[in-house]
């Protein structure tokens, strides 16, 4: 068994307690003091308000309409969703209800694989296209997650676990159709910059996109308040897809305060992510998430994140700037070494864009 997920859980007695899942941990009455998140136990930052309806929602059948007067009012509610939330509910989009279900369900049974089973897919290294594991990533962090991910690369190339038996190719069923999904919205999310609708797909490369399935499993924590199932951050890639089992813990950044999301049922949850921020040289800001957790119910979420292709090397749109108001802001970097040096280092809301900002 390699180390490089087994926590050391610094309870109390000497005597230190290896886990390498926190559903290993569910049946405890409290939680070990490795798990209290400094971002829980201050409460101005924990503090957070209920979704009142605010949140932009995109009728996706709207924006692939054939009338050009829908479009466009699409075109342009997406690109003021995306300027002002980061953050947006995608309804009529074509992805049936029974294939969403269908794959939470199937993440719940990778999760209830015996743990022996689950470590066969433990990563070691970030760029592992198959990793399992818990919290972040545990050999850099000093408070863990209440959370167990899966994650895979599932483009360019296709890589999944090979069990429970049909998951793999219901997965590359759901992520073909969230990628076919993303590609329209950026397409629509190109328009409302004033570019090409095709330019970000040709400037990021997106036929070699890298598409990463991210499963999270949080099981009901005895302390919820002093635990975090994941701490606020921004994405990587460009947009990221989401779809929960019915259970909330999302709250998304807005106007300095957290906003708990409220989906609408069958709806698919739309971030902006680290990669939009720079190529639109700032006017999309990728948004500050984080997941909670609770004392009931176990919480499953599928985040499905496009980026750029590894190779692309990425700089805000030439077409954007001019030498006098719009100077860039960020500097060009490989999407792949973003992705290492963010997915290498604790977790810490945006720090990763600071290495890239000018
Ligand atoms: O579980 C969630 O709602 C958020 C997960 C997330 O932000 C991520 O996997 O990057
Ligand atoms: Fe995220």
């Amino acid at each position: 068994m390699a180390t490089s997920s087994i926590l050391d859980l610094g309870t109390k007695p000497t005597r230190s307690v290896a886990v390498s899942s926190v559903k290993e941990l569910a049946n405890l009455k409290s939680i070990p003091s490795s798990y209290v998140h400094p971002t829980m136990t201050n409460c101005e930052a924990s503090d957070s308000r209920p979704d009142d309806g605010s949140i932009p929602i995109i009728d996706f059948s709207l924006l692939v309409s054939d009338d050009p007067d829908e479009r466009s009012r699409m075109i342009e509610e997406l690109g003021k969703a995306c300027r002002n939330w980061g953050f947006f509910m995608v309804v009529n989009h074509g992805v049936g209800v029974d294939l969403m279900q269908a794959i939470l369900d199937d993440c719940n049974e990778f999760f209830n694989l015996t743990t022996e089973e689950k470590l066969e897919f433990q990563g070691k290294h970030v760029l592992d296209p198959i990793r399992y594991g818990t919290s972040f990533n545990a050999s850099v962090e000093k408070s863990y997650f209440w959370r167990d991910f899966l994650k895979a690369f599932v483009h360019p190339l296709f890589n999944f676990p090979n069990k429970p038996p049909g998951f793999s190719e219901l997965a590359n069923e759901y992520c073909s159709k969230i990628r076919r999904l993303t590609n329209e919205l950026l397409k629509g999310i190109s328009a409302s910059l004033g570019l090409e609708p095709s330019y970000i797909a040709k400037a990021l490369n997106l036929e070699s996109s890298l598409q990463i399935f991210i499963t999270n499993y949080y099981p009901p924590c005895p302390e919820p308040e002093l635990a975090i199932g994941i701490a606020p951050h921004s994405d990587h890639g460009i947009l990221t897809l989401l779809i929960q089992n019915g259970i909330g813990g999302l709250q998304i950044m807005h106007d300095g305060r957290w906003v708990e999301v409220n989906p609408i049922s069958n709806s698919l949850l739309v971030n902006t992510g680290d990669h939009l921020e720079i190529l639109s040289n700032g006017k999309y800001k990728s948004v500050l998430h984080r997941a909670v957790v609770n004392n009931k119910a176990t919480r499953i979420s599928l985040a499905v994140a496009d980026g750029p292709s590894l190779d692309a090397i990425v700089s805000p749109a030439p077409e954007l700037l001019d030498s006098e108001e719009n100077l860039a802001k960020y500097r060009p970097m490989k999407y792949k070494e973003y992705l290492v040096a963010q997915q290498s280092n604790p977790i810490s809301g945006k720090s990763a864009l600071d290495r890239v900002r000018i």
